[in-house]
């Protein structure tokens, strides 16, 4: 029997484009969702979904006896960080309670190579507004620390067993597929762009900028967005080098050069074509003025190169998928 690849999370924003990519580079894929903030269909290629909660430790162990999984990509958890704010123990239970009874699954059934999907909120603000996989690590939220504990957590469980890591710590995700086949789907994101094409389709009344007097050249927060599909490739020369005997570490995915809040809306008009209404508003708490990759690592262990680094492409992928999705029937 060939190896099979466990997702968790795979039915989300990122882990689907990641299993897409999966199935059509040949790999067999299994993914391991509860559809708390996933959907089945974005599932495009029929991989097998198995519906269970991450803590569900019976459901777990049963799905590892019954499939043989040597590597586990790593993207459930609860994601939005001012929520961990108010719900920290929400976010401690599923990612960091949660990686852990994985993590003791996947030792159970020696798993060989374990993906974490990470997140520059590990860094807090850091210094310069760029930060380097070794720039102090200072979360500045519960969503950021309880990704740092997973992290540590995983490092310290590979040294001790036989299992290799990579945690990646995405920058800013965005876009969607540019066949409009999946994109991110969660009603209540906050995220920028998905918001700023919300405002464009008239799904919002308007949109406001928070923070116009950041030390930044145009006073509005900066940040390094990246395309979708570059990301999920990350993942594909993530495993290529583990496969290849890589040594564990963490890699920054991102592309090293920042946009601010007022260039994205000003692409988000032009690709649009809609003048939507902006407005200004304070600093959104807990928002850094700049927060970039220094981004060299991924490539130069991996071979991982971006080809989609381009932010009127992001916008348009991500408009392209806004558009289609607010046509679709309301799940
Ligand atoms: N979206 C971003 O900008 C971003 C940035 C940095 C890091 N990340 C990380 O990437 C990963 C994926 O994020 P996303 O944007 O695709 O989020 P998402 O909410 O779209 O996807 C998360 C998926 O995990 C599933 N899930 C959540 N808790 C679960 C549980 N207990 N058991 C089983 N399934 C569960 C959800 O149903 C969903 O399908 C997360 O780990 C997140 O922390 C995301
Ligand atoms: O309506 C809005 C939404 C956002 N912003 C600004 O836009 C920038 C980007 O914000 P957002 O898209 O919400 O992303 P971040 O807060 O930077 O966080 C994202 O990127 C992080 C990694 O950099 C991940 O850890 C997080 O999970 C992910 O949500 C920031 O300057 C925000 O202040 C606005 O001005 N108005």
């Amino acid at each position: 029997m060939s190896e099979t690849i466990l997702v968790t999370g795979g039915c989300g924003y990122i882990g689907s484009h990641v299993v897409r990519q999966l199935s059509e580079s040949g790999h067999r894929v299994v993914v391991y969702d509860n559809l708390s903030t996933g959907f089945p269909n974005a599932l495009v290629n029929g991989e097998e979904l198995i519906l269970a909660d991450l803590s569900d430790t019976a459901a777990l162990n049963d799905a590892f006896q019954s499939h043989r999984f040597s590597t586990v990509l790593h993207f459930a958890a609860a994601i939005i960080a001012p929520e961990s704010v108010s719900l920290p123990l929400k976010y401690y239970g599923n990612n960091t309670r949660n990686t852990l009874g994985l993590l003791e699954t996947c030792v159970r059934h020696r798993v060989k190579r374990f993906i974490f999907s990470s997140t520059a909120a590990v860094y807090g603000f850091p210094e310069g507004g760029v930060a380097a996989e070794e720039s102090v690590l200072a979360p500045i939220n519960p969503y950021g620390t309880s990704k740092l504990m997973s992290e540590w957590m995983l490092r310290d469980t590979c040294a001790a067993h036989d299992m290799k890591y990579v945690a990646l710590r995405y920058f800013n995700v965005a876009g969607a597929d540019p066949l409009a086949r999946m994109g991110q789907r969660t009603p209540e994101a906050t995220h920028l762009i998905k918001v700023a094409c919300q405002a464009a389709l008239g799904m919002r009344e308007r949109i406001a900028i928070y923070g116009t007097d950041y030390p930044t050249p145009d006073g509005t927060g900066v940040r390094d967005y990246i395309h979708i599909e570059d990301l999920a490739s990350a993942h594909l020369h993530a495993l290529t080098y583990l496969e290849q005997g890589g040594e564990p570490t963490a890699m920054n995915v991102g592309y090293g050069r920042g946009s601010s809040v007022r260039e994205v809306l000003n692409l988000v008009k032009e690709v649009s074509g809609v003048d939507f209404r902006v407005v200004e508003e304070d600093r959104r708490p807990g928002d850094p003025a700049s927060l970039v990759a220094r981004a060299e690592r991924i490539g130069e262990l991996t071979g991982w190169k971006p080809r989609h680094n381009d932010l009127r492409g992001i916008i348009a992928d991500a408009w392209r998928w806004e558009s289609k999705l607010a046509a679709l029937p309301k799940q």
